[in-house]
């Protein structure tokens, strides 16, 4: 399964969004983004997910990179993207609990196991 991740930056600064707990990944963080339908590519699933999600037009966005990770029930292919650029201010627009976090306090935060790597390497790089 291929999802679409957008890691949402602004100043020192990353938006995160609770996983409501009947998801998969329930009451973990999680960067917005979601499943990529058939027959589209990932930046049309991100693009769309955002919006979706997070209420966002993005206008300007990387690939940083490609995690595989396999939770015994469910493999997934998981492609963040920085998204540097963007119209709209970010919301919680599924009633999900999101906040701006510091990238000096994402530590503190619990994310999904294929996300651990991710989150060390904003941590170090910024
Ligand atoms: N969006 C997102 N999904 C993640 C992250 N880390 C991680 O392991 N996942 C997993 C959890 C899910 O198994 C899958 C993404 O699914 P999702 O629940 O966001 O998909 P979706 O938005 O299309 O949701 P739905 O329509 O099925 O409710 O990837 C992350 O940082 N963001
Ligand atoms: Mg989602």
């Amino acid at each position: 399964m291929k999802v679409a991740v957008g890691i949402i930056l602004r100043d020192n600064s990353v938006f995160v969004a609770l996983r409501n707990s009947k998801q998969d990944q329930g009451g973990l963080w999680e960067f917005p983004g979601g499943k990529c339908e058939a027959s589209e590519s990932v930046e049309t699933a991100l693009v769309r997910e955002l919006k979706e999600e997070c209420g966002i037009s993005i206008t300007g966005c990387d690939f940083f990179k490609t995690i595989s990770h396999d939770y015994g029930d469910k493999l997934v292919e998981l492609f963040f993207y920085k998204v540097t650029g963007f119209d709209g201010e970010p919301v919680g627009k599924e009633g999900q609990e999101v906040r701006w976090v510091a990238f000096s306090d994402l530590m503190s935060y619990g994310f999904p196991e294929a996300n651990k790597q991710i989150v060390v390497e904003l941590m170090t790089h910024y």
